[in-house]
């Protein structure tokens, strides 16, 4: 790799990308300080399964379920910036032509926008249209052609005057500390951005693979150690658990850590978590990550159990399309591993609004009308950075 002199921020590297028709990608990790970004120079970003071990850096976005529209999605690191003081890094075998044109744009003044598609659907889901899936839903459960399902809905809100992403993407990280933060724009595709609390498949630095069963919502408490959780969501959050096990248990690992479920924080809500750790080497297992990533998704947590009956349930009765809501995201072979996140409690910018997502997961004991709240929490950790965008 090469590496560049000029420090450039993220508002320059975003810009130059939107105004070059370049893939961008910009995300920090939970917990940490440091803004990451990739850019992809040259053209091609539809890919295959995702094969982690196998993958040059990059940035990984994934739909809920692949369609003509909606393909998995890979933003090479042509070029990354490592936000913090250092100038970015070129990747090899990148020719100079590309990376000189990209420089001029860096340097150049243009207006900040981004990449959006035209919207092939309206979104207008009421509570009515809502609770009636739900209801239809625990009908379904009460007669035992399955035992969960998430329904989820999206609802328009006006992007502030002069909205920027860049803007909302710090504003996001700020509010979200916890959260794995991401802005991503692609041509072709469009832009989403998001705060996830929840790991799919993560690998770091020393070969130690985690996911995690995340469930159960209510409203943040004052103090956490008095959170006091009902059986329903107790049993929603154990069937994640489940899920994740029967996952394991088709590779035939046995040797895996876990801890929880622990409540947990995620911006103004509370859920349930359990984590599963294996260390990659002790196993003997390299390919851990891609064979989990491709048995897990869609999990229990956004899809339901079983898989195929609640995913039947979702195409028929949700009346809309998720796109790349509760699909996956994140950096992939990157300097500190690859660490994919559900794309939950997040948004998709078109010219001038963002479509919010959210959904909530629906058992045997589950209330419309809660479900409904449930799903109005979920949308406010987006509602939050776009009123903290208007003051
Ligand atoms: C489906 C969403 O979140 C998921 C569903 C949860 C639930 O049903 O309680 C909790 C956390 C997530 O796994 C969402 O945020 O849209």
């Amino acid at each position: 790799m090469g590496t560049a002199t000029r420090v450039f921020t993220l508002q320059d590297t975003f810009r130059a990308a939107i105004a070059g028709q370049k893939a961008v990608a910009v995300w920090r990790l939970p917990n940490t300080d440091s803004t990451q970004a990739c850019v992809q120079l040259g053209p091609g970003y539809a890919t295959g399964q995702p094969q982690l071990e196998r993958s040059p850096f990059g940035f990984l976005f994934c739909p809920f379920q692949p369609t003509a529209q909606h393909h998995n999605t890979f933003i090479r690191a042509d070029v990354y910036f490592d936000g913090s003081t250092a100038p970015p890094v070129v990747a090899d075998g990148v020719p100079e032509e590309e990376m000189e044109k990209f420089y001029r744009l860096l340097n150049e003044e243009s207006k900040a926008g981004w990449h959006t598609v035209p919207a092939t659907q309206q979104h207008f889901q009421t509570a009515q249209g809502f609770t009636t899936a739900v209801t239809k839903a625990v009908e379904q459960i009460q007669a035992e052609t399955m035992e969960k399902v998430v329904l989820s809905r999206t609802k328009q809100e006006a992007l502030p005057a002069g909205f920027s992403p860049i803007a909302a993407f710090e504003a996001m990280a700020a509010a979200y500390p916890r959260a794995f933060v991401s802005l991503v724009s692609v041509p072709g595709v469009g832009t989403w951005m998001g705060a996830s609390p929840e790991i799919l498949v993560s690998i770091n630095e020393q070969q130690v693979f985690h996911t995690m069963a995340l469930a159960g919502t209510q409203p943040v408490v004052a103090n956490v150690a008095d959170a006091i959780w009902r059986q329903k969501e107790i049993e929603e959050q154990a069937m994640v658990e489940r899920y994740i096990l029967s996952c394991f248990k088709k590779l035939r690992l046995r040797e895996y850590t876990e801890i929880g479920p622990r409540t947990v924080i995620a911006g103004n809500l509370m859920h349930l978590r359990t984590d599963f750790r294996v260390d990659m080497k002790e196993v003997h297992f390299p390919t851990l990550g891609t064979d989990m990533l491709e048995l897990l998704h869609p999990t229990s947590a956004i899809c339901g159990l079983p898989k195929a009956p609640a995913l039947e349930f979702i195409l028929a009765h949700e009346g809309y399309d998720r796109s790349y809501y509760s699909g996956y995201l994140g950096p992939v072979s990157g300097p500190t591993g690859s660490h994919l996140y559900v794309n939950l409690r997040c948004m998709e910018l078109q010219e001038s609004e963002a479509i919010l997502y959210a959904g909530a997961g629906i058992t045997a004991e589950s209330d419309p009308q809660k479900e409904w709240q449930e799903t109005e929490h979920k949308m406010q950790t987006m509602r939050k950075v776009l009123e903290l965008l208007s003051d």
